[in-house]
């Protein structure tokens, strides 16, 4: 019977109820099924020995790039790569041409997800019209058109009192904003972490301060609102203590990491290479290992890939002038495992929870459990199998990626949306 799958003996892990057994997991019907319901014979057997079974990984930050620019990505080949890298949901960026700051736009992407998308696409709606920061985008009306979430990811509202007002409406429409924490005052014009690797290489730094600034002032809106912030991509030792401080005091503040902020610092820009430039930018030695330790402890909640594909005559010119951007689909499961669980900072089950059940959790999405009933969004995971990273053989049409020839560990070899699949290695 087809759409009834068993697969066998496998380790199956899911961090919403901890549970963490050898054993067998059924589907049926698009659903993760009950044995009994169904006689032996009906199911298909996939091996899964030697693998996780998971809830499918759950990406809160992905640029998808339509409508707009579908020469650096497409919301079919977005997707497919989010499919290849073990995920089953990817919440989309606003930060199109135009931007995702009307109904109608929010409308288009639904579809077009419905139509091509692999996997499940949750988009979010700009906090400001435009994305420029001046006046309030129509906050309602985009929730009504079905975002999960606010933002003006790519860049940040600098005037402290509409960011006042948005948290308040926020707040009020219950829905969380995702915030990319910049003060272009501050950053402006930098290019790389300001510190000893800028000096060196002569490129003008970007001080840490500028997503300082803005986590403390927002954690102050947040604690004024009732808003709940969404700190998007940290990358500085001083924001996870400002986040660490922020929870202690019970503030609804939640965060994410990149895992090219958690692998790499700013001395990996020695060779100019405009593939480790993105935004915010790579930081310290002491800023990585900040990250490591709010990872750890819980200050940041979750890791997020940050995929922002660029096409390559885009990213092949002076550092100065390449966009910021990397991509992150299909390596973020392994780097995460290289950073994580072979440091032995998580283990599989932790490092799952952090790709897969506090996500769904953090912006209500359904997924990040594999409990009788619930729909078959799952991840079958080798967490032995050897790869080397080769960006031309992505499925994503951004080739900028910091870890080309990257030998890694671990990866997805079955990907299952609602009981179908959508990748299989
Ligand atoms: N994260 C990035 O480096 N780039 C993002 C937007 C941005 O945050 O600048 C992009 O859309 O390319």
């Amino acid at each position: 019977m087809s759409g009834f799958y068993r697969l066998a003996g496998g380790r199956i892990v899911d961090p919403s109820c901890g549970r963490d057994e050898i054993g067998d997991l059924f589907v049926a019907a698009g659903r993760i099924a009950d044995p009994a319901s169904l006689p032996q014979e009906s199911w298909e057997r996939i091996d899964a020995s030697g693998c996780i079974v998971a809830p499918g990984l759950i990406d809160l930050h992905v640029h998808l790039r339509e409508p707009g620019d579908p020469q650096k990505e497409t919301i079919a080949s977005g997707t497919r790569a989010a499919a290849a890298g073990g995920f089953t949901a990817v919440v989309a960026m606003p930060n199109t041409r135009p931007p995702a700051d009307q109904p109608n736009t929010i409308g288009w992407i639904r579809e077009r997800a419905k139509e091509q998308g692999a996997v499940r696409v949750y988009p979010t709606g700009c906090l400001s019209e435009g994305r420029k920061g001046e006046k309030l985008a129509p906050l309602g009306s985009l929730r009504a058109a079905g975002v999960v979430a606010f933002t003006d990811d790519g860049g940040c509202i600098q005037d402290a009192g509409l960011m006042r007002r948005v948290m308040e409406y926020a707040a009020m429409l219950g829905l969380p904003i995702l915030e990319h924490c910049e003060e272009t005052s501050v950053s402006g014009g930098g290019t790389m972490h300001e510190g000893y690797w800028s000096t060196v290489l002569g490129l003008r730094g970007w001080p840490s301060l500028a997503e300082e600034l803005i986590v403390s002032r927002d954690i102050l809106l947040a604690e004024l609102t009732g808003a709940r912030l969404h700190c998007q991509h940290l990358s500085t030792a001083g924001s996870v203590r400002l986040v660490r401080e922020a929870k202690r005091r019970g503030v609804a503040v939640s965060a994410e990491v990149t895992p090219h902020h958690l692998a790499l610092t700013d001395g990996a820009l020695v060779d100019y290479d405009t593939n480790f430039k993105m935004n915010p930018p790579l930081g310290s030695e002491a800023d990585r290992e900040a990250l490591l330790e709010g990872i750890a402890d819980g200050t940041i909640d979750l890791i997020a890939s940050d995929h922002a594909p660029h096409c390559s005559f885009e990213k092949e010119v002076e550092f100065d002038r390449a966009p910021f951007g990397v991509v992150g689909l299909e390596t973020m499961l392994a780097v995460s495992a290289d950073a994580l669980v072979k440091t032995k900072i998580l283990d599989w089950p932790a490092l799952i929870q952090r790709l897969s059940t506090v996500p769904a959790r953090i912006l209500g999405l359904p997924g990040g459990t594999l409990t009788a009933g619930a729909p078959a969004d799952l991840v079958v995971i080798d967490p032995n199998l050897e790869w080397i990273v080769d960006p031309q053989a992505f499925l994503s049409r951004g080739r900028n990626s910091p870890f080309a020839g990257w030998e890694l560990r671990g990866r997805a070899i079955l990907t299952m949306v609602e009981g179908k699949i959508v990748w299989r290695l």
